[in-house]
């Protein structure tokens, strides 16, 4: 699905309304149709609504979701807030309707001794700003927001939470937003929903569609992409009946140091689980036993050190290589990556370790080859590409390095974000937070480095991988739950995810 900026999901309401055509007060009667269905399916008839209303289309989406709760016998009251001088066509028309409905009490806020009374089990609706939203919030309405988030009371947001922008969120104070416990967005989530710093304002965010033109959302153009399952089949490469391991490519797989093995182990089955034809494990001397125990499938390349990774086998014979977990930083392990990052004309993924030393070795940053795969968590970001004022200016920063280096970028987190060297970023939405635990992250570099090696292009590797192994975490969470998920479980059910994706 395509993720738009507020002003183009303007421009796509403004061509539906022309195009389908459909008045816009009907459209908006469209949605707030939406969000009654959402509500009805959730709260009883004995649940009262308090519904706080701005004076633009949010609010009027607000006044006839009034209407329609009230009509089934909701309690409703509605609160409207003048936060403009007049109301929008749309609002006053609806406030109109309500009026003639006479079902639902209505008063005006001008100052906050008017601010009602908010019991713990109200349910408040969160109609003041939208999409519209032109500054941050001061004033009358940024005391209310404060006065709405220091209720008991469960919080809806219609669209996205008032004071909270859909894109850049760097300059705002998001405790001035209302905190939604849902989010409403009509046809598509705001990019802002994706980024760590919002979750407090966004809560859980659910879309509604609302039957905006399918010409205009095919045909513009937006950079970013929110991925679901179809657009990850669709990527998939068939396995020939009569395919042999020649065709499923054999990788390189650079991993572990003393005291670290567990990377490498972790790493090599998250490879062999996700299709590769034939895996070497490069480990320091110390490991040998331990791998050859642990992964018999995989092949093994010993290092001349005991302890750390200082040189590399003979990359002809690879088709991929992956380098990084468990590797750590010291000296020799730093001129051999220099080495390698030279010589190596194979697709490649770097990750942990390996994106250390090239956050502390500036210069290896300059010569990273063309397709390469980064995939550092936000910390390693920031050693990679220095601090951000916020997730946005992060992922402007990640878009502008992958196309300028021509790299593909993995950030990852809740909603990982993968970038394009043609600065496309694509968010993935799976995974959960019982994957926040040690060694998930070198589970997903196997399977990247998997991909790779049977073939499939730097961008659509990392796309599936992220994608499998988030799957593999929430079917792994699903059995297990969340606290108890260990890395090792998300290699465990690679097997369930790959066959969800295979039917
Ligand atoms: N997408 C769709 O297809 C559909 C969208 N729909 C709905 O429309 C909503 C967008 O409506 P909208 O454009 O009228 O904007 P909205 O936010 O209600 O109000 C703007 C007003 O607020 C004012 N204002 C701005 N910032 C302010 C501030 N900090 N403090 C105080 N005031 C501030 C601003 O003033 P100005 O900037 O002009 O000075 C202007 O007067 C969208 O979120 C969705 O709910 C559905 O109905 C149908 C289908
Ligand atoms: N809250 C979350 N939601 C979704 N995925 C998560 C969440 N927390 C962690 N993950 C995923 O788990 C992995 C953690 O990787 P990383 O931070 O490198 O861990 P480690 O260094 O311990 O291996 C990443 O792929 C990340 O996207
Ligand atoms: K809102």
């Amino acid at each position: 699905m395509k993720i738009f900026t507020s002003k183009q999901i303007a421009q796509i309401d403004a061509y539906s309304i022309a195009n389908e055509p459909i008045a816009s007060i009907d459209l908006m009667e469209r949605a707030a149709t939406q969000l009654f269905f959402w509500i009805e399916k959730r709260y009883s008839e004995e649940q009262n609504f308090i519904i706080f209303v701005g004076s633009g289309n949010n609010g009027g989406d607000g006044l006839a979701l009034a209407r329609l709760l009230s009509e089934a016998k909701y309690q409703v009251e509605v609160y409207l807030v003048n936060v403009s001088q007049n109301l929008s066509v749309d609002c006053q028309m609806n406030l109109d309707r309500l009026k003639i409905q006479n079902l639902v009490s209505i008063f005006d806020i001008s100052n906050s001794n008017d601010f009602p009374i908010i019991f713990d089990d109200s349910v408040v609706v969160d109609a003041l700003l939208g999409s519209g939203l032109s500054r941050i919030l001061d004033g009358l309405i940024k005391e209310l927001v404060l006065y709405i988030n220091a209720s008991k009371a469960e919080v809806i947001a219609i669209d996205i939470p008032s004071g909270l922008f859909g894109e850049d969120n760097s300059l705002n104070n998001l405790n001035h937003c209302i905190h939604a416990d849902h989010t409403l967005s009509f046809q598509f989530p705001k990019l802002s929903f994706l980024f760590p710093e919002n979750i407090d304002c966004v809560g859980n965010w659910h879309v509604l569609p609302i039957g905006l033109h399918s010409r205009i959302i095919n045909e513009m153009e937006s950079p970013y992409q929110l991925v679901d399952e179809n657009f990850i089949k669709n990527r998939l490469k068939k396995r020939g009946r009569f395919s042999h391991k020649g065709n499923y490519g054999h990788g390189l797989l650079i991993s572990g140091s003393y005291g670290k093995m567990g990377a490498a182990i972790l790493a090599s089955k998250a490879a062999l689980r996700s299709g590769i034809g034939l895996l070497s494990t490069h480990i320091p001397r110390l490991g040998y036993d331990i791998m050859q125990t642990a992964v018999p499938e995989s092949m093994v390349s010993i290092d001349r050190s005991d302890i750390i990774f200082t040189e590399y086998p003979n990359l002809e014979d690879f088709d991929a290589i992956g380098i990084g977990p468990g590797i750590d930083t010291k000296h020799n392990s730093v001129r051999a990556l220099d080495e390698l990052i030279e010589e190596c004309d194979k697709p490649l993924v770097l990750d942990a370790d390996a994106l250390n030393i090239i956050g502390q070795n500036q210069a290896l940053k300059e010569r990273l080859p063309k397709g390469s795969i980064l995939t550092p968590h936000i910390k390693e970001f920031e050693r990679l590409l220095g601090k951000s004022y916020g997730a946005f200016d992060r992922n402007t920063k990640q878009r502008d390095f992958s196309k300028k280096k021509a790299v593909v970028m993995v950030l990852k987190g809740a909603f990982t974000a993968i970038t394009d060297e043609k600065g496309r970023c694509y968010f993935n939405p799976t995974g959960n937070p019982g994957m926040a635990t040690a060694g998930s992250g070198d589970v997903l570099t196997g399977i990247i480095l998997s991909l790779l090696s049977q073939g499939y292009s730097s961008s659509d590797a990392a796309l599936i991988g992220v994608y499998v192994h988030g799957l593999a975490g929430d079917l792994a969470a699903e059995e297990l739950g969340q606290e108890a998920l260990i890395a090792g479980d998300i290699v465990e059910y690679l097997s369930k995810a790959w066959k969800k994706l295979r039917d």
